[in-house]
């Protein structure tokens, strides 16, 4: 009997496919095949073989082709997949094609990992044995220096210059061939770091005395030296010929990290990230799922990279929301790192300086063990704080005289400015003087940012853009004024006030593209800016020497959020800014521009900084019910007509019948309108995170079946990270 396959596609249904195996030993879990599926013929993951299929036996097909000889995805990697894929209620065939890198989906041939690099052939070694053989040319060169066996083209490069136009010829003639090799051998040896102080070698020694798995939060301070304590605790993982996965939050702090972990550990770092190439990224995916790569550090997706030999993960700002998926399979890759490292039994850190809620509430649950760096590393001082009133200010482009008076101070001083405001553009409203008109997103009703740089008009929500008008459109005025300030308006404002001092805007619009990013932030700790201005891409992980005033330009902006995180991130956010001023020898000051000074949650966080802020914040959680004391899951839906969408939702309400479950709508989204679309959702609510797992899966069941969905797009959040 020939074995028949459990498949996994990666199509939007649950469930498998069943196949004949194409071959007599069936292949292990974890392997790719080709199968025809409909017209097409799609790539699928082998579950498992079984002997019997519920299709009928005429109907069961016969999969075309197993396309890897040992599975791509490990047996810990297929469990933790499936058990993410029931906890998200997310089609299994998606879930584990997100965890392959694109190039890996498809049925061509895997990338070879290791670095590009040289051999002779034998026809080679006959050429270079052959006394006559011509002399002095490039290609002998070349010959030559392969003589003592491969090298890599880069390890030539050093001693040759380069070598292609040699290589190329050298190939053609069959005297030299071309392999890969593990690159082990270009990375300079480790250079020691700074001697740890008592809390980060306590802490380097709890984690590295973890005999299997263990949750850790590493809860230190900005400039503790978080990163040394990783680095110390990764070392000893690696002196016991373990692997190590770093996750990072954001892709413009990947090159400063590789960059340092390189040269401390003295070993290849692999990097995965959306920001790179397909084949650069399958092949970064598969040195770590051959165990060539001992060190892997990447963005949320770099999760799911095949650890043969793991030894230990570490989630760096963990607080931070970008772990959070927000489309398709929305797992949280914090969240799923620790149930990672429970079926590897090794041990997960978890880093930051301002942690989630989430986390201290499983540090006091006694779940996670909590380390503590205190104070901040080698000399540098804590920055003081200071709250500027912007009430009954005369503003300049949205800073108050005191705001401009320091920053002239710093500047005379030499040192550098970092002024923060969480808005890209110039300004977010385009407002008519005369009738109180505003441009408006047609798809949102949103107002549109104003892009002057670029003469656009932008919908931050939707993309949409158009040319801003000449005249107000209601009253024919030409009093049209931009309201407010973005990123850009604040560059042009600093720029005409200090024009001796180079600038550096950093945000979405200075960065797009993957030159443009990686230029900049590579050079971000030494560019001649003496100020920075930026979004809260600049708020994050950057180590700035030179850097001793920060300035929030708007505070309180997050505090009347809708959303019931929004003074936990705004917390961070504040924290983590300020946290980038005095990081060496010169101490560090932050200003902090608000409306709303006697905000009780600023007056906490100005008094004991976040720990107490998420003291109090826990606190109001726990006594509202809401999480990490509370489950949710989110059930959005949208529509081109108001009233599919409403059908749909009252017919979902319709179908929650269980008990032990809260269920809050239908509500209209934060945004009801976007990109054209009506918006609801239905918010679930369980005290038992059980009982919302065991209610989901029929329900979802039962919305499926639903007549009319056609017209509405569904998706289902659970654990939720914005209410969006
Ligand atoms: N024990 C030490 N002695 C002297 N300097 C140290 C020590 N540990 C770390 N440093 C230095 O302090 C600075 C901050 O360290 P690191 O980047 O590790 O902090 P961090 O806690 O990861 O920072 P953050 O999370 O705020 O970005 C670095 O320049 C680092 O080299
Ligand atoms: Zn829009």
């Amino acid at each position: 009997m020939t074995p028949i396959l459990r498949i996994a596609l990666p199509v939007p249904l649950h469930g498998w496919f069943d196949y004949r195996s194409p071959t007599a030993v069936p292949p292990a879990p974890g392997s790719r095949v080709l199968v025809p599926f409909g017209r097409r013929r799609v790539v699928g993951i082998v579950l498992e073989a079984v002997a019997t299929s519920e299709v009928g036996d005429g109907q069961l097909k016969t999969a075309e082709r197993v396309l890897d000889e040992h599975p791509l995805l490990t047996a810990e990697l297929m469990t933790t997949l499936r058990r993410a894929a029931r906890y998200y209620q997310h089609p299994l065939g998606e879930v584990l094609q997100a965890a392959l890198p694109v190039a890996l989906r498809s049925a061509r041939e895997l990338p070879e990992s290791g670095a590009p690099a040289l051999r002779l052939t034998p026809a080679g070694e006959a050429v270079l044995a052959d006394p006559g053989r011509r002399r002095g040319t490039r290609i002998d060169a070349l010959l030559q220096a392969l003589a003592g066996g491969a090298r890599t083209t880069a390890d030539l490069e050093t001693g040759l210059g380069t070598v292609a136009t040699a290589a190329r010829t050298a190939v053609a003639r069959g005297w030299v061939e071309r392999q890969r090799l593990a690159a082990a051998a270009a990375v300079p040896a480790a250079v020691a770091g700074p001697p740890l102080n008592e809390e980060q070698q306590a802490a380097t020694e709890a984690i590295a005395a973890a005999d299997g798995y263990a949750p850790f939060l590493l809860d230190g301070v900005t400039g503790s030296g978080k990163t040394e304590v990783y680095l110390q605790a990764i070392r000893r993982c690696l002196e016991r010929g373990r692997q190590a996965l770093v996750l990072v939050p954001e892709i413009a702090l990947t090159p400063q990290a590789l960059k340092r972990f390189r040269e401390r550990l003295g070993v290849e770092v692999a990097v995965l990230h959306s920001g790179l190439g397909e084949t650069e990224r399958a092949r970064a995916w598969l040195a770590a799922a051959r165990g060539e790569a001992q060190v892997i550090l990447g963005t949320r997706s770099a999760l799911f990279v095949p650890l043969p030999r793991a030894g230990m993960i570490v989630v760096d700002e963990e607080h931070d929301a970008s772990y959070k998926q927000q489309e398709g399979f929305r797992y949280h890759a914090r969240d799923l790192a620790v149930l990672r490292a429970k079926a590897l039994g090794v041990p997960v850190v978890l880093g930051s300086a301002t942690p989630s809620l989430e986390s201290l509430a499983n540090v006091e649950a006694g779940r996670y063990q909590r380390l503590r760096l205190r104070h901040r590393a080698g000399l540098a001082q804590p920055p003081s704080l200071r709250v500027v009133d912007l009430r009954r200010q005369r503003l300049q482009h949205g800073f108050a005289p005191v705001t401009l008076g320091a920053i002239a101070d710093c500047l005379a001083r030499d040192e550098q400015v970092l002024v923060f405001k969480n808005r890209r553009g110039y300004a977010p409203v385009l407002l008519c003087h005369d009738c109180g008109w505003s441009a408006q997103c047609p798809h949102c009703e949103r107002a549109m940012t104003v892009h002057r740089r670029d003469g656009r008009l932008r919908c931050h929500h939707c993309g949409y853009e158009s040319a801003p008008p000449r005249a107000c459109p209601d009253c024919g005025g030409l009093a049209l004024n931009p309201l407010g300030q973005g990123t850009e308006r604040l560059e042009e404002a600093l720029a005409e006030r200090f024009p001796q001092a180079p600038i550096v805007r950093v945000d979405r619009d200075t960065t797009r593209g993957r030159r443009a990013r990686d230029a900049l932030f590579d050079r971000l700790p030494d560019t001649g800016a003496r100020i920075l201005v930026g979004t809260q891409m600049l708020a994050k992980g950057h180590d700035l020497p030179h850097l001793t005033l920060v300035v929030v330009v708007g505070a309180d902006e997050g505090l009347f959020s809708v959303d019931f995180r929004a003074a936990e991130r705004l917390g961070q956010l504040v924290v983590q800014v300020a946290g980038r001023a005095g990081r060496a020898e010169r101490p560090g000051a932050v200003i902090l521009q608000t409306h709303d000074p006697a905000h009780p949650l600023l007056a906490v966080l100005l008094d004991g900084g976040y720990r107490a802020l998420a003291t109090q914040l826990l606190k109001d959680r726990r006594a509202a019910g809401l999480p990490p004391f509370a489950h949710f899951a989110l059930l959005r839906a949208e529509a081109k007509s108001p009233q599919a969408l409403d059908a749909f939702l009252r017919a979902a309400m319709a179908k929650i019948d269980a008990n032990g479950l809260l269920a809050h709508g239908p509500l209209a989204a934060p945004m009801p309108l976007r990109a054209g679309a009506h918006r609801g959702q239905i918010l679930l609510e369980a005290a038992v995170r059980g009982e919302l797992q065991a209610f989901l899966p029929r329900w979802l069941d039962a919305l499926r079946e639903l007549p009319g969905t056609r017209a509405v797009r569904w998706s289902i959040d659970v654990d939720p990270v914005d209410l969006y």
